[in-house]
C-alpha cells in the first residue's frame, strides 16, 4: 500500500454509556504501540494527543445518559474530524461508539466539500441505530448509525452537516438489536449481515459487494471498528460483550480485504474498556488489526492461491 500520513485522534469519551473505563482507550493503544506498527509499515503518524469535549448548556434529560457531554463531544468531533481529513487519514482512538456521532457526519462533511459520496463501514454486535426517541438503555454508543443516517429523533443534538445514506451504510457482525431499532432499520435500505451471515457466505462475500460499490461510486469509506464485533474469547475488553462474534482470523480478513481496496479513508477504533483487559491482549489485537487495514502482510506479492 502506498504509505500515507496518518493523524491519530485521541477521544478519551467515556459518557456514552453507564459503566466507565474506555477513557483509558487512546492511552492503551498508544501503549500498545500503534505509532510505531504504523510507521514500520512506511506510513507517516502524527498523534494529535487527546480532545477533551466542547461545553455547552444543554440540560441533561430523563431517561438518557449524559446528553450535555455527549452532545459537546459531537461537536468537538465534528470539527476535528473535518480538520483531520485535510491532513491525511485520521485514526480516531476511542473512547466508546458515542464517538461516532462526531466521527462519521465530520468525515462525511469533507466527502461532500470533495464532491464525493461517503460510504460507512460499521463492524459490530449491535447496529447502534437507536434514537434518542427509541433508546430503552438511555446509552447514546447505541445511536450513532442511526444519526449519521439523518434518522429524526435527534432532539438538541447539531444539525448533520452531511447525511450519509442509509443505502451507502454495512453493518457486519450483528448479533444483539433492539425490537424498535431494528424497526427503524427495516423501514431503511441500510445493509444489516448478522453472524449467520458470515458463518454460511464467510465474510468476504459479504463485504467485497459493499466495497465495489464504493469504488464505482468514487467513495470515501470511514471505517468504524466496535470492540465487540469480535468474539469475547479473543476481545474480552469490552463493557457489552455478546458471544458468538467474529473470529481473529475473520476480523483481519475484513482489514487485509480493506487494505487491498486502497479505499478506507478513516477509521474509528472504539469500545476499548481497559480494566476489562487481560494483560492488554484486546488493546494489542486492535493495534494488530488496523496495521492489517494499513498494509502489514506476510508476503508483498499476491499469496498464489489454489482456485
Ligand atoms: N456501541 C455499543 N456497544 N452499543 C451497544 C448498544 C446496546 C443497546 N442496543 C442499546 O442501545 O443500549
Ligand atoms: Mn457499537
Ligand atoms: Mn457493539
Amino acid at each position: 500500500m502506498p504509505s500515507r500520513h496518518i493523524v491519530l485522534v485521541g477521544a478519551p469519551l467515556d459518557c456514552g454509556k453507564a459503566r466507565k473505563g474506555c477513557l483509558m482507550g487512546p492511552d492503551a493503544y498508544r501503549i500498545a504501540g500503534i505509532s510505531r506498527a504504523l510507521t514500520d509499515l512506511g506510513h507517516e503518524v502524527s498523534d494529535l494527543g487527546n480532545l477533551s469535549p466542547d461545553s455547552n448548556d444543554i440540560p441533561e434529560r430523563e431517561g438518557l445518559v449524559n446528553l450535555s457531554e455527549t452532545i459537546g463531544w459531537t461537536t468537538a468531533l465534528m470539527r476535528t474530524a473535518q480538520e483531520a481529513m485535510q491532513q491525511g487519514l485520521p485514526i480516531f482512538l476511542g473512547g466508546d461508539h458515542a464517538l461516532s456521532l462526531g466521527t462519521v457526519p465530520g468525515v462525511a462533511a469533507h466527502a461532500a466539500q470533495e464532491g464525493r459520496p461517503q460510504f460507512v463501514l460499521w463492524l459490530d454486535a449491535h447496529s447502534d441505530f437507536n434514537t434518542l426517541e427509541t433508546t430503552t438503555s438511555g446509552n447514546l454508543h447505541g445511536t450513532p448509525l442511526a444519526y449519521a443516517t439523518g434518522q429524526s429523533g435527534f432532539d438538541g443534538f447539531p444539525d448533520l452537516p452531511a447525511i450519509v445514506p442509509p443505502g451507502q451504510t454495512c453493518i457486519i457482525g450483528l448479533r444483539s438489536v433492539d425490537l424498535p431499532e431494528r424497526a427503524l432499520m427495516e423501514q431503511t435500505d441500510v445493509r444489516g449481515y448478522d453472524m449467520r451471515a458470515i458463518d454460511e457466505s464467510g465474510v468476504a462475500a459479504l463485504l467485497m459487494p459493499f466495497l465495489e460499490d464504493v469504488a464505482k461510486a468514487g467513495g470515501a469509506l470511514h471505517v468504524s471498528l466496535d470492540v465487540d464485533f469480535l468474539d469475547p474469547t479473543h476481545a474480552p475488553a469490552v463493557g457489552t460483550t455478546v458471544p458468538g462474534g467474529a473470529t481473529v482470523r475473520e476480523a483481519h480478513l475484513v482489514m487485509e480485504l480493506l487494505c487491498d481496496s486502497g479505499l478506507m479513508t478513516s477509521l474509528d477504533l472504539v469500545e476499548l474498556n481497559p480494566m476489562l483487559d487481560e494483560r492488554g491482549r484486546t488493546a494489542h489485537l486492535m493495534v494488530d488489526l488496523a496495521a492489517s487495514a494499513l498494509g502489514r502482510r506476510i508476503f508483498d506479492r499476491p499469496t498464489p492461491r489454489l482456485m
